[in-house]
């Protein structure tokens, strides 16, 4: 069996070694005449999988793609072919959101602010969403939350509707998958118009896509209201970024926000996990046997936590000033986007630190550590 994988996708030897013969290529550049004997395609976003690529491609019976989103995937056609498909649903929520927390720490940091007592509005309440959501109330803080396709669907939590959700929220965070049409389009969401409703000093993060932001619009209008700051970790026209735009973010990244080390495993675990089911195998690896101890594996601490000490301590798992010095060092081609993507450090989940038992940290500071992960 021929396995076709994207290089950058870690623990294919380890999981589809037996599998089958596996040859790593450039997702980006993949051709039809590459895949053309695959019977298993394994990719990532930046593969363009549609007819174009896999009309010679006559043997392949499954393509998995180690992501949350499927905006790369002509899905349908794949369905029509009888080919098998899977994306790996949630596998990098709690990286995405564990990066957006993180974020908003080191705004506060930078700019003489705390974090705590700021009111979150999150755009998309699925797997991401929530993860995001889920660190921001263990730290205490009142989270909005705006999905009128989950409140659609008789989803329980409380949701308010975007206009709501702009004119309350001090940071606002964006989950929402990239959709073209229908009533609820992300295409442009925040528009002209849109940004011209954020609240003075508004924090805006866009961890999902690019495009969810009209970023020629929000280069004009972040000329002229520099009190709103960003966090860009998705780019119109990736893997080229308007070069305006990086200038204009407070923390700039190159479509990393997922890219634990954890969350990369799981990615590629789950879609071992389906290859095995069709395939009718016993996937008998295990996930956790893939992960290497973290350096940091312990913390105790003895006094109440303060935000800086929180910060501190994400720091640990996960420093966002060392990407975004990075990115902007390298982000002017397109090669160095995907270089830096490539080459990137995985960092861990908070879960990777273990909180000791006799840890002397005060009751509440260590059940907020719990719930934000650590173990
Ligand atoms: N920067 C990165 O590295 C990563 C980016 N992503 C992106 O983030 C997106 C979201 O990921 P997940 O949360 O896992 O997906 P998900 O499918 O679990 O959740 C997305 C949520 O957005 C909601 N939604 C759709 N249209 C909306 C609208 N107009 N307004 C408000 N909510 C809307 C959906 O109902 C759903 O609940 C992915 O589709 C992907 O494009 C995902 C992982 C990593
Ligand atoms: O899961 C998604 O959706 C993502 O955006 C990925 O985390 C992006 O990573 P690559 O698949 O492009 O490596």
């Amino acid at each position: 069996m021929k396995i076709i994988a994207d290089e950058n996708m870690p623990y294919v030897d380890a999981l589809f070694g037996d599998l089958g013969e596996i040859e790593y290529v450039n997702g980006r550049n993949l051709t039809a005449e590459q895949v053309s004997d695959a019977d298993v395609l394994l990719v990532r976003s930046v593969t363009k999988v549609n007819a174009a690529l896999l009309n010679n491609a006559q043997k392949l019976k499954f393509v998995g793609s180690a992501t949350i989103g499927t905006d790369h995937v002509a899905v349908d056609y794949l369905a029509e072919r009888k080919i098998h498909f899977t994306n790996a649903p949630g596998c990098n929520a709690t990286a995405v959101g564990e990066y957006a927390f993180i974020a908003m720490l080191e705004l506060a940091q930078r700019f003489g602010d705390t974090l705590q007592g700021k009111v979150v509005g999150i755009v998309g309440a699925g797997n991401t969403g929530t993860a995001a959501a889920k660190c921001l109330e263990a730290y205490g803080l009142k989270v909005l939350l705006c999905d009128p396709v989950k409140a659609e669907q008789g989803d329980n939590r409380e949701f308010v509707s975007l206009d709501s959700l702009i004119a309350q929220a001090d940071i606002i965070s964006l989950h929402v998958p990239i959709t073209k049409v229908g009533e609820h389009k992300t295409w442009y969401l925040f528009d002209e118009a849109r940004l011209n409703q954020l609240r003075p000093n508004t924090w805006l993060l866009n961890c999902c896509r690019g495009e969810v932001i009209d970023n020629r619009a929000l280069i004009a209008f972040k000329q002229q209201r520099d009190d709103v700051k960003l966090v860009l970790d998705v780019w119109e026209g990736e893997p080229n970024p308007m070069a305006e735009l990086v200038a204009l973010a407070e923390f700039a990244t190159p479509h990393i926000a997922g890219y634990s080390l954890e969350g990369k495993a799981r990615g590629t675990f789950m879609l071992y996990q389906k290859l095995c089911e069709v395939l009718g195998l016993e996937a008998n690896k295990s996930l956790a046997s893939l992960l290497p101890p973290f350096q940091f594996s312990q913390v105790y601490r003895q006094n109440e936590l303060s935000e800086g000490q929180l910060l501190t301590l994400s720091r640990l798992v996960y420093d966002l000033r060392d990407d975004d010095r990075k990115f902007r060092g390298c982000f002017a081609t397109a090669a160095g986007f995907d270089q830096m993507r490539k080459n990137h450090t995985y960092r861990r989940e908070y879960s990777a630190i273990a909180l000791k038992s006799e840890t002397l940290v005060a009751p509440a500071d260590h059940s907020m550590l719990r719930i934000l992960g650590f173990n």
